[in-house]
């Protein structure tokens, strides 16, 4: 794979807290254009490896590589977060939906292009009143947010307050927003959380979108096996902060040791698993 190839580089990444080694020597590289997912049983370090990709913690100790389509590189570790955000063009999603309830959708993703065009209208008040390229600005950010509305299947809801909007369409919204600032670089942390199994399709149908039309490269955080195995690429295992497994969603559900590790299994018994596994594969092949 050549270097243009990759996105993302991530090396011996380690990250401790106290006398808890959250994320041990944690290598994986993220090919550019593609969907990367992060999967691992509860407490196994994606959060701490996202949080450290974005910014929100310093790694006790790895490089964290981000490698634009221009070919710039950024050194993610020693950035400070708004600049992951503003300069390299990370976008992340959290957890839990941090929307602006009592602002409209469309509001929503304006928020979100403040900067961009606070920095059009030259921090003056002339500026704002349409002085220089502030009205351009301001038009193509309505553009972008109607664009993104479209892809995420919103635009019915424009004018609607965000706390209206149901569960899985708010999910979408956060995404849509992320979008709005233009990243390389998509962090969604558990993006399919709550929704049911409709809404599922409907976030897969525009991540496939996002892929498809911005060439813009997704990594997410997952449990629902649903989403990851039918929208990833690529997967990437965690268990007690190591990588456990890496390769196409085919290879790593077949992956023995992934299996041991959401069974909950202990080590000394993957043996055991690994034989099932290759018994019940012989049985399928026969
Ligand atoms: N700020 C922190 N301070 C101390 N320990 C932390 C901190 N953040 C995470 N940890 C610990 O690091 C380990 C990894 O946590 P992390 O949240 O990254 O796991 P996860 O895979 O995202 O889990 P989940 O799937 O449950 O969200 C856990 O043992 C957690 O308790």
């Amino acid at each position: 794979m050549s270097n243009d190839d990759i996105i993302l580089k991530v090396e011996h990444l380690s990250m401790k807290f106290g006398g808890l080694m959250a994320i041990n020597d944690f290598s994986f590289e993220a090919k550019r254009g593609e969907i990367t997912a992060l999967i691992g049983p509860n407490g196994a370090g994606k959060t701490t490896v996202f949080n450290c990709i974005t910014g929100f913690y310093k790694p006790t100790m790895g490089m964290i590589t981000l490698r634009q389509k221009s070919g710039k590189e950024y050194l993610l570790e020693r950035l400070p977060d708004h600049e992951i955000t503003k300069t390299a063009k990370v976008a992340r999603t959290f957890q839990n939906i941090r929307l602006f309830s009592g602002m409209t959708v469309l509001e929503n993703l304006l928020v979100a292009q403040h900067n961009k065009l606070m920095k059009a209208s030259g921090y003056t008040v002339l500026g704002l009143l349409g002085i220089g390229g502030y009205k351009a600005e301001s038009k193509r950010a309505i553009e972008i947010a109607e664009h993104w509305l479209e892809m995420a299947d919103l635009i019915d809801r424009a004018d609607d307050p965000a706390g209206d909007l149901s569960y899985g369409a708010q999910r979408r919204l956060e995404i849509a927003r992320a979008m709005c600032t233009e990243p390389e670089f998509l962090c969604l942390d558990e993006p399919a959380a709550g929704l049911n199994p409709s809404e599922s399709l409907t976030l897969n149908k525009l991540l496939r979108s996002i892929r498809a039309d911005s060439g813009t490269s997704i990594m997410l955080i997952e449990h629902d096996m649903s989403v990851v195995m039918e929208i990833s690429d690529h997967v990437v295992v965690l268990e007690y902060g190591r990588k456990i497994s890496d390769g196409t969603p085919d290879h790593v559900k077949n992956d023995p040791k992934v299996i041991a590790a959401y069974l909950g299994v202990e080590d000394e018994e993957v043996e055991e698993v690994i034989a099932t596994v290759e018994s019940l594969e012989g049985g399928e092949n026969a």
